[in-house]
């Protein structure tokens, strides 16, 4: 599925043409009945039915949609709507792409901190790519999540993308970023096509690139996809619990075998704190860990 706009569903489909060379096109198509109120996002694997010659007018029906391997989730106060429900967004991503300008605007590493949660949660990979290396250099945001072990990568407009290229080469990666950060500069020079493949999509839904708030998949020349999510800031954590955090910091887990019961870690009576002043693990990992933890308790950062 690449792309999902108002119940009519952008689906890529692959046939094996003439002379065995696989031919591919999209196709538009419905929910069909029976799957009933069930969603379908971007990134679902799916089985469709019906008119699937993807000719303008025609329209296909989704009957199934195949067990997903992960579920990002946009978060509920990002949504204009204020209902509080976090909306599925994307599906069986592998790869999170956390998108920070280092200057203009400037990082914000609490938002980094939420998304990066999120993708622990989702357990999906997360990659930080550092855009505008020209206007700072990287050196203390890189510190901050160095004892995250969160690789990364830094870009600027015009130059090489040989790394991030590497990064991204077949597999399915969602990017997320906020207004400005040079998200679109960074599509277009990853997907030469983007604006026409965005606009071909939107052909199909109806739908202008900016009026859509709605994920879209693009192909990478070197295989793999690459998921733009316009308007989403951060991903929805109000289910996250503190074992889900602890759990991607396996070096710390046995640490709190002598916590309280219902421990947040946060508090004095953690035993991870004398535990670590013993010297089994890295003092920098517990102030990571805390700092992530933390975010779960706290209100989301202000706009
Ligand atoms: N100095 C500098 N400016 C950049 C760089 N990359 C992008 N910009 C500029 O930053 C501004 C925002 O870039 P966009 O690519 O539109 O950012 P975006 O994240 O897609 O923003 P939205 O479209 O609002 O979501 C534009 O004026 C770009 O030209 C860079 O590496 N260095
Ligand atoms: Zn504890």
């Amino acid at each position: 599925m690449v792309a999902v706009d108002r119940g009519r569903y952008t689906c890529l489909v692959e046939t094996a043409g003439r002379k065995k060379k696989r031919e591919r096109q999209l196709v538009t198509a419905m929910k069909a009945r029976e799957l009933g109120r069930k969603g379908i996002v971007v990134g679902d694997r799916v089985a469709i039915v019906g008119d699937v010659t993807g000719q303008a007018d025609t329209l296909a029906r989704v009957v199934r949609v195949e067990p997903r391997t992960s579920m990002l989730r946009r978060s509920a106060d990002d949504t204009e709507d204020t209902d509080g429900i976090e909306r599925p967004i994307v599906a069986n991503a592998d790869q999170l792409v956390i998108v920070t300008a280092l200057a203009d605007p400037p990082p914000r590493p609490r938002m980094i901190d939420r998304i990066l949660v999120a993708a622990f949660d989702a357990e999906i990979d997360s990659l930080l790519c550092l855009t505008k290396s020209d206007l700072a250099p990287p050196a203390e945001l890189v510190a901050l999540y160095e004892p995250l072990g969160v690789p990364f990568v830094v870009v600027q407009k015009g130059g090489e993308l040989e790394e991030l290229r590497e990064h991204l080469a077949g597999r399915i990666s969602v990017l997320v970023g906020h207004s400005g950060v040079g998200k679109s500069t960074l599509v277009n020079a990853l997907v030469p096509d983007a604006n026409r493949a965005v606009s071909h999509v939107n052909a199909v839904t109806g739908r202008g690139r900016h009026t859509s708030s709605s994920a879209v998949a693009l192909e990478l020349p070197e295989g793999g996809w690459i998921i733009d999510t316009p308007g989403v800031r951060s991903f929805g954590l109000a289910h996250v619990s503190v074992e889900t955090v602890l759990a991607s910091f396996p070096d710390l887990v046995e640490g709190t075998v002598d916590c309280p019961k219902g421990c947040n870690h946060l508090d004095e009576d953690c035993a991870l704190d004398a535990w670590v002043a013993a010297g089994h693990a890295d003092p920098a990992r517990l102030a990571s860990l805390r700092r992530l933890l933390s975010i779960r308790e706290g209100s989301p950062e202000p706009e």
